[in-house]
This record gives structure tokens, sequence and C-alpha cells, in this order.
């Protein structure tokens, strides 16, 4: 029997659990699974034990998150039914990148950081509290913006975003059109500009009339690729030009074998710069998002990651590169408690170990930015030196790379015969080579009941505990809100005396 690989999409169910690979059962079928050890049962499905992993892998002694399905799965070519030729008729194909945006220069910071945090999906306060949303978004943005400025200085006065995004979207339409697919390439900013608004607006003025939607984060979060995700469903939703604009999104991609290659390549190649290559920790390090996404709202983020990482080392061990290596999540902002382990405690823990040589490898993220720039390379390559590690590598962001953007347009390409035609009973929709979804099955799929997330500390507790903590803070953030309210309202208060208030205008 002829076989050819296949990814295994999604299973779009408005009762779908919030991790795809749960909800992946629906479409097993054991002669499908063959590839994997066992039967495609409920166990080998079943929903992710949020358990951290372990410090250090060895590549000799893996580990495995052996329930956790590559999503490669063999499929009998008779069954798979990918038409040959995307393109239909007169049809104006789009392609929409989504990304988070940063500031281009220090002024923006502050009105990025307040676009950041008045973000429901960034800061997820619960109903009865909604309203403060924007007034603490710009409480929170006035009081970071200083730190962040200075990281943002220390960058060359802004975030590099807005220029690689764009080029990567100028190669992604070379690309696009050198494989006979003539699209139109288009950047959507979720916090920054060229705001996500503004991409629809060209969209339409351009007569697109198929659109994929393309975010630029290769592992889904409900705070980056969901919230860009959520916004561009309000649009859809209000404008009846693109409630009729046919469309699919590629929610995630980090499983696809041109970008697990381009990321081997680049790792492959760092590591020869070190004079024992093989001695070498490969150091994934990961944005973090908060514990209770993962743990409360079924973000598929960490669960990804672990996957992604595995796929690159499986790929490495392909050519015969052994390095141990280990996983940990980066930036963490604010007090509650985010995906462990923590990358400035892990160097630490790896400098104790005797660790001498440690290649940084950022992998939620496909373009330099402030955290690989100022975070990864000043500051962990700072607190690697001083605890012992000698020699310290990182490997740049795939921006650009030809392997990364021609695998990006195959997706893109791929995505093309189920733009708008994602039923439920569509079997060929199912059986594309992308997971695919429309935005509002993706949202109601991952995220469908928008939980709000639990506060860090949920039962309050007599004494100086945490918990007291927690409601003192938040009695004390109430406080200021009132003032700030009150003096917005009638014009007199502290801080005008201060002279501040009037700078927030
Ligand atoms: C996969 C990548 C990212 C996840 C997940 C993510 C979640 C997340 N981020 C914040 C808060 C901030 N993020 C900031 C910058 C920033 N975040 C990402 C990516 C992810 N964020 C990038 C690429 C950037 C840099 C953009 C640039 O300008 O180069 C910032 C601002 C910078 C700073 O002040 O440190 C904040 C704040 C939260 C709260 C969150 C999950 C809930
Ligand atoms: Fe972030």
């Amino acid at each position: 029997m002829a076989e050819s690989i296949a990814m295994l999409p999604w299973s779009i169910s408005s009762a779908a659990p919030l991790d795809h690979r749960v909800m992946l059962r629906a479409n097993c079928s054991s002669q499908k699974l063959e590839r994997y050890s066992g039967t495609c049962t409920e166990a080998s499905f079943s929903r992710l034990s949020s358990t951290q992993p372990s410090l250090l892998f060895s590549n000799s002694k893996k580990s495995r998150l052996k329930c956790l399905p590559p999503l490669n799965v063999l499929v009998d070519s008779e069954t798979q039914a990918v038409p040959a030729k995307p393109l239909v008729g007169n049809d104006k194909i789009g392609v929409l990148l989504l990304n988070l945006g940063g500031p281009e220069t220090l002024d923006d910071v502050q009105p990025f950081l307040f676009n950041l945090f008045a973000d429901p999906d960034i800061i997820r306060l619960p109903r009865l509290f909604r309203f403060l949303q924007k007034p603490l978004a710009q409480f929170i943005s006035v009081f970071r913006a200083p730190k962040s400025k200075e990281g943002y200085a220390a960058i060359g006065g802004g975030s590099p975003l807005r220029r690689i995004t764009d080029a990567q979207g100028e190669e992604l339409k070379k690309a696009l059109w050198s494989k006979d697919v003539p699209a139109n390439v288009y950047v959507g900013m979720r916090y920054w500009h060229p705001f996500t608004e503004e991409a629809i607006e060209q969209i339409k003025k351009d007569g697109i009339t198929k659109l994929v939607v393309l975010p630029l984060y290769p592992q889904f979060s409900i705070s980056t690729s969901g919230s860009s995700l959520r916004l561009l469903e309000s649009i859809f939703r209000e404008d009846e030009y693109l409630v009729n604009m046919q469309h699919t999104v590629i929610p995630s991609w980090y499983q696809r074998e041109g970008y697990i290659k381009a990321m081997a390549n680049l790792i492959e190649k760092e590591l020869q710069g070190f004079d024992t290559p093989q001695k070498c920790v490969i150091f994934f390090s990961a944005h973090g998002v908060p514990l209770a996404y993962v743990e409360e709202a079924g973000d598929p983020y960490k669960a990804e990651m672990e996957e992604c990482v595995d796929l690159i080392m499986e790929e490495l061990e392909r050519r015969g590169l052994n390095n141990p290596y280990t996983l940990a999540y980066q930036s963490r902002v604010g007090p509650v408690e985010w995906l462990k382990p923590y990358t400035d405690e892990t160097i630490i823990d790896l400098g104790k170990k005797g660790v001498k040589n440690l290649l940084a490898v950022p992998i939620s993220f496909v373009s330099e930015h402030i955290e690989t720039l100022e975070e990864i390379d000043v500051e962990y390559k700072e607190l690697a030196i001083e605890s012992g590690i000698e020699n310290w590598g990182r490997v740049p962001a795939l921006g650009c790379e030809p392997t990364f953007i021609s695998d990006l347009a195959d997706a893109v390409i791929e995505s093309l015969p189920y733009v708008g035609a994602m039923a439920v009973s569509n079997l060929e929709a199912r059986q594309s080579l992308v997971p695919l979804g429309s935005v509002e099955e993706l949202l109601a799929a991952y995220d469908s009941q928008r939980r709000e997330l639990p506060p860090p500390v949920t039962v309050w507790e007599w004494g100086w505990t945490k918990s007291a903590e927690t409601w003192n803070g938040r009695a004390a953030m109430l406080a200021v809100l009132v003032l700030l309210v009150l003096e917005v309202t009638t014009g007199e208060g502290f801080l005008h005396q201060w002279g501040i208030l009037p700078f927030f205008r």
C-alpha cells in the first residue's frame, strides 16, 4: 500500500475539550495510527499532565512524553484527498500574518504596553471587574514603562519586530509566487502598527476573496495566537464583506518538518562554534505564560512547546548530535506563578551542576526581539557567566531563513484547498496537511469557555499569608484606581499637584 505522510488535522466540535490533542481522538482510526507504538486509545490521547519536565534531559536516556503523539501520521494515499491545484477560478488569495508588534520608538513604549495590558487575553479580570481593564492597563503600563524603556533603549531605541515581520512577509510572498501561488501577504500586529485593523482594511481594498490566516507563533497560546484570533473574530463578525470572505487559520505549525529542520540547522551551525560541541548543553528558552493559562484555561502552549523541543532533538539525533538539553521559560511578568522551570533559576542550577558550555535557543518566536536581544543576550548571558558557565552561545531567531520561509509557503499552499470548507463533516478538510480551522471554530476548540483565570490564591487565609498579601495588594490597587478616577474627573489631586497627571493625557 502506497503511503504518504500527512498532518492529522483538527477535529472541530463546539463541545470540544480545550487541548487539541484530546480533540485529535475524534479523528483517529487504528489503521492510520500504525506508526505509533499503540493504537489510538483514550489513554494515549488523554489530557496532558501538567507536571514539569525534569531539568536536564539527556539524549541518551530520554524520558520522552509517550502520551504525546507526533502530529505526523501515515495516511493511505488513496484516502488522502488533497486537490492538486489549490487555486480556484478568479479567487484573489491573501495571507494574513499575525504578530505581536512592538514599539518603534521610546515614546511608543507606554502606549504599546497599554494596548498589551488592555487585552483581556493578557490580563483576564473576573467579570465583575472588567470595567477596570483599561484603567488598570493605564496604571500598569505607566509603572512598567520606565523599566521597559531601558530594555528598548539598550537594543537601539525600539523593537525590530515590524521591520523583520515585513521582511518575512516579502519573502513569503516571493516564495508563494515562485511556487505558482500569486498571493498577497499582509501583516497585522496585535499591539502596535500596522494594527490588524489596518491590514484588514487593505485586504478589503484589494478585494481578497480567500484568506489564509497565519499567526507567526510556531506554538499556539491563548495569550498570543488566541488573542489575535479573538480580535479577528470580532472584526469579522461586524463586517459584511468579511463575513462572506472565505478563510482558514493555521493555528500552530511547530510540528512542520521544514520548521524543525530549519531550527536544527541553526543549532547545528552554532554548536560548531564551541571547542567541545558534544559537551554543550542545548538550552531551549521559551517565553513563559502564567501557569493558570495551561492548568485552568487549557492553553496547549506548554504541551506544544515540549513536543516541539522533542521533535528538534529527534532531528539532531538523526544527524548524530546527542547533546544534553533542557527547556525553561523566560520573561515572567507580575506576581502570579508562570510556567516552570524559570530560565534564570535553570541557568543557576546548570552552573551549580558544573555545566561549562551552554547554547541558548529562543524557541517561541521567529524574530529577534527585546527578549532575545536584551534578556537572553545581556541578562542571561551575564547570569550564566556568574554561575560558572564558561562558554555561552545563542542561536539566532529564524527571521527570513530560506528553508523556514519556503516551509511557511508550503503550509499556506497546503491549506488553500480547505479555505472556507471547514464543516465538521468535511472529511477532506479533516485530512488536510496542516491543522486547520476557522477563527470561530478554533477559539471554540481551544478556549471555548473563556474562563476567568483564577487569582494566584483563591481562598482567604488569616495571618501574614500570600493570600493576605494578594488581597491587600488588590485593595491598594483599587484605592489607587479610585483616586485616579477622582483626579481625572475633578481635575484635582496629588498627581496634579506633582505635575504627573497631565502627562497621562
Ligand atoms: C510566544 C511568545 C509570547 C508569549 C506566550 C507571550 C505572553 C505574554 N507576554 C506578556 C507580557 C509582555 N510581553 C512583552 C513583549 C513581548 N512578548 C512577546 C512574545 C510573547 N508573549 C514578544 C515577542 C515580545 C517583544 C516584542 C518586542 O517589542 O520586541 C512585553 C513588553 C516588553 C517588556 O516590558 O518586557 C510584556 C509586558 C504577558 C503578560 C504574557 C502572557 C500572559
Ligand atoms: Fe510577551
